[in-house]
């Protein structure tokens, strides 16, 4: 089949919920994808930073295999031996007392606000079903009637309401208005991404994420992190909130914590928010399966030992100076930011442009696969393994793109 038939296929059968690159991939390995047609491209997306490892990772699809020739679900019906290792392993590297496995991003998501309300309720005596829950203009964090609720974004939630009350929106990185929205005595949580990935790579001035946590400790409200597309060695550091020494009360990990071979997220908290969870009250069919479990220990294994950590923060600092320079003599760049190889080019343009489409459709063309992200800014985020050479590779196909641009 050619890669148009593999299209009508999807537009004939399919929500129309997404509006993808004309590229049918069906190949993964590294940073590498190919197309049906054989085609190779440098993976500038990672798929959101699901793939942080790189594609099908031989060790995990040797766990998964492993596993699934085992025990794929057991349900929470009973025990099995791969939750408590991974829970233990989760909770040793990041410093918490317990870890609450589920499957999707936007599920930790509304399990930490759950959470989080629950806490208010048992341990900081807010009143009953007055809660609320502080969160930043600009958030992503998924797709659920909570998570459209917290948004600000009209594409995400027009024609979906009623919406989720409990949400106080002040704008991001704006210390005084978390102040004043911290007064309130009914605020319960603050749940923000210490970069905000969707919103196009929108990072704090230095300093924000420290000075905000410090404002909650002194209000007694949790400082929510949702790291499920920073976290696991996104930036150049385990965790993005490591830049500025903080430790979130509750820590959201997802996307990578597979290395994009299965759903699975998880919170991670101390006791006194995690136990205020009675058996019964939360959970998930597939929620700390086996199968997600092991896999889950081996990506972070893998981060581990294959020191990508490190890996992101050197090839960020390559892939940053390069963008800082090409930006100097390029007019069509508004902008260039990011962290580690979370990395954004915001284009001189309002967001209705096509032109960060048209962009992105001609690095296709030469073998980079990137998408913009509200409109005109093109997030460039390469799995952490990617090489050095292969970062040479997408600049130079960067630079071409740019330097030869007509609008
Ligand atoms: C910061 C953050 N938090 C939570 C989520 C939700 O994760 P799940 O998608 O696994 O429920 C995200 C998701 N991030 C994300 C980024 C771009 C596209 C899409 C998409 O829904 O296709 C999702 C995210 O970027």
């Amino acid at each position: 089949m050619t890669s148009q038939q593999f299209i009508d296929l999807e537009e004939k059968y399919g929500a129309h919920n997404y509006h993808p690159l004309p590229v049918v991939l069906e190949k993964g390995q590294g940073s590498l994808v190919w197309d049906v047609d054989g085609n190779e491209y440098l993976d500038f997306l990672s798929a959101y930073s699901a793939v942080n490892q790189g594609h099908c990772h031989p060790r995990l699809l040797d766990a998964m295999m492993k596993q699934a020739q085992q025990l794929t679900l057991s349900s929470r019906a009973f025990h099995n031996n791969q939750l408590g290792l991974a829970e233990k392993k989760l909770a040793d590297l990041f410093g918490y007392d317990k870890v609450l496995f589920m499957n999707t991003g936007v599920e930790a998501g509304e399990s930490a606000i759950k959470l989080t309300r629950k806490w208010g309720y048992e341990v900081k005596g807010i009143p009953s079903n007055q809660a609320q829950i502080i969160v930043a203009e600009g958030n992503f964090w998924g797709r659920t009637l909570a998570a459209i609720s917290a948004s600000n974004d009209p594409q995400s939630y027009t024609n979906f309401g009623p919406f989720l009350p409990g949400f106080i929106k002040i704008p991001y990185n704006d210390l005084s208005a978390l102040e004043s929205a911290l007064k309130n005595p009914n605020v319960a949580g603050f749940m923000v991404e210490p970069i905000q990935g969707e919103a196009g790579v929108i990072l704090p001035d230095d300093g924000y994420l420290e000075k905000a946590f410090d404002l909650c400790q002194a209000a007694h409200v949790l400082f929510i992190a949702d790291e499920i597309q920073t976290g696991l060695g996104r930036t150049g550091a385990w965790l993005a909130c490591d830049h500025e020494n903080v430790k979130p009360d509750i820590l959201l990990l997802g996307k990578a914590l597979s290395g994009g071979f299965m759903p699975v997220s998880a919170v991670l908290c101390r006791d006194e928010i995690m136990l205020t969870l009675k058996p019964g009250e939360h959970g998930s069919t597939f929620g700390g399966n086996p199968l997600a479990c092991a896999i889950a220990s081996e990506a972070i294994d893998i981060l581990e030992d294959e020191h990508l950590v490190q890996n992101a923060q050197i090839r960020g600092l390559q892939l940053m100076s390069f963008l800082q320079e090409l930006s100097q003599k390029c007019p069509l760049i508004r902008d260039v930011r990011g962290k580690g190889l979370l990395c954004a080019i915001e284009i001189n343009t309002d967001e209705e442009s096509p032109i960060a489409w048209e962009i992105c459709l001609s690095m296709m063309r030469s073998g980079l696969l990137a998408k913009p992200t509200h409109g005109n800014k093109i997030r460039l985020a390469p799995p952490l393994c990617i090489s050095e050479l292969d970062i040479k590779k997408a600049c130079h196909i960067i630079e071409q793109t740019f330097t030869n641009w007509k609008s």
